[in-house]
C-alpha cells in the first residue's frame, strides 16, 4: 500500500534518511523504532508529503480514488500536535474538520463517534488547556481521524504519557486497525513496538532490521541471562569475555552472552570472587528491548 523505494533526505550535510526501502501493507500496524535522531520523523513527514525526498520514490496503491488529491488519505499526528488551548475539545475538532471542508453535521457525528471510543465524550466542552496529557493526545488523535483516513500516521503519539493512558491509546489504535485502518507509527517504547504487526528498526537513517516482533526476538543470535544481585553497578560485568552486553531491566540485569550453556557457571564464579551474593540467575528469552539494545549497539554486540 505504501512503497518507499530508495528514499534519502539530507539536511545541510547530514543524511537524516539514507536510502530506505520499506513496504507497508494494507491493514498493518507498522512500527518505526529507533533512537533519537534516527530519522523516523523525517521519513514520516516524507510519507505524508510534507517534505520532499532528495531522491527515491514513495508510492501508494489501493485506496479510494480522489481522496489522495484532497489530502484525505492520511491522518497525521505529529510529535508536537498543535491543539488550541483556549478552544474546547469540540471546537478544536470543528477547526480541523473545517480544514477538510467537512460540514458541521458530519464533523459532529464523526467527533461523537471517536470521542466515545476515546472516552472523551464527557469532556467535549472542556478547554484543551485543561485536559491531562493523555487526554490531549487522544484529542489530537481525534482531530487526525476526522477525515476518516485510510492510513493513520503517528509520530511518537504517546511520548511522555502515563502508562495507563498509553494502554488506552493503543486499545483505540487496535480498534481502528480492526476496522481496516492501516497504521504507521513511530515509538521509542519497546512495549509498544511489541504491539505492532511489523517493525522497522531505524538507526542513523538506515533500516537495520525489518520483521515481525516475534521473528525479531526469535532471530536474536545470543542468550540472555537474567541476574539479580544486591549490587547495582553498570560496570559490574566489565572485563568478562563471555559478556557481550549488560543492562538494567528493573531490579535485575539482562546479561547478553554468546554461550548460554557455559556462561551461568562463569558468571556465578565471577560474582562469587567479587563476594557478591546472587539472588537469582536464570536464562530468559530475548525481549524486544534486548533486540533493540543489540541493534542500537551493533559495534558492542
Ligand atoms: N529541519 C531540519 N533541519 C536540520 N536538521 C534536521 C531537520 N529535521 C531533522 N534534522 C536532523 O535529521 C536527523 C534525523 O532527525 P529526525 O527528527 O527525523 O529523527 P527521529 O528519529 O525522529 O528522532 P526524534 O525521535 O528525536 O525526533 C537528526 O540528526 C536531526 O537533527
Amino acid at each position: 500500500m505504501i512503497k518507499i523505494e530508495n528514499v534519502s533526505k539530507s539536511f545541510a550535510n547530514q543524511k537524516a534518511v539514507d536510502n530506505i526501502f520499506l513496504e507497508i501493507k494494507q491493514g498493518e500496524i507498522f512500527g518505526l523504532v529507533g533512537p533519537d535522531g534516527a530519522g523516523k520523523t523525517t521519513l514520516l513527514r516524507m510519507v505524508c508529503g510534507l517534505i520532499k525526498p532528495d531522491s527515491g520514490t514513495i508510492q501508494f496503491s489501493g485506496g479510494s480514488p480522489g481522496r489522495q488529491e484532497k489530502g484525505e488519505t492520511f491522518g497525521y499526528m505529529p510529535q508536537k500536535f498543535s491543539l488550541y488551548g483556549d478552544l474546547t475539545v469540540m471546537e478544536n475538532i470543528q477547526f480541523f474538520g473545517a480544514m477538510y471542508q467537512l460540514d458541521r453535521a458530519t464533523i459532529r457525528q464523526r467527533a461523537d463517534e471517536i470521542l466515545t471510543i476515546a472516552n472523551l465524550i464527557r469532556f467535549k466542552d472542556r478547554f484543551a488547556d485543561h485536559l491531562s496529557g493523555g487526554m490531549k493526545q487522544k484529542l489530537a488523535l481525534t482531530c487526525a481521524l476526522i477525515s476518516r483516513p485510510e492510513i493513520l500516521v503517528l509520530d511518537e503519539p504517546t511520548f511522555g504519557v502515563d502508562p495507563e493512558s498509553r494502554k488506552e491509546f493503543w486499545l483505540i489504535l487496535y480498534r481502528l486497525n480492526k476496522e481496516g485502518m492501516t497504521i504507521l507509527v513511530s515509538t521509542p517504547y519497546m512495549d509498544e513496538a511489541e504491539l505492532c504487526t511489523k517493525i522497522g528498526f531505524i538507526d542513523r537513517g538506515k533500516v537495520v532490521a525489518l520483521d515481525t516482533p516475534g521473528n525479531l526476538k526469535r532471530g536474536f543470535a545470543y542468550h540472555i541471562l537474567e541476574v539479580k544481585v544486591a549490587a547495582r553497578d553498570p560496570h559490574l560485568f566489565d572485563g568478562l569475555d563471555e559478556v557481550l552486553d549488560a543492562s538494567f531491566f528493573g531490579d535485575k540485569y539482562h546479561v547478553v552472552v554468546k554461550n548460554g550453556t557455559a556462561a551461568p557457571e562463569v558468571l556465578s564464579r565471577f560474582l562469587l570472587q567479587k563476594e557478591i551474593n546472587i539472588l537469582s540467575l536464570k536464562s530468559v528469552s530475548a525481549s524486544m528491548e534486548d533486540v533493540f539494545v543489540s541493534l542500537a549497539e551493533k559495534e558492542v554486540v
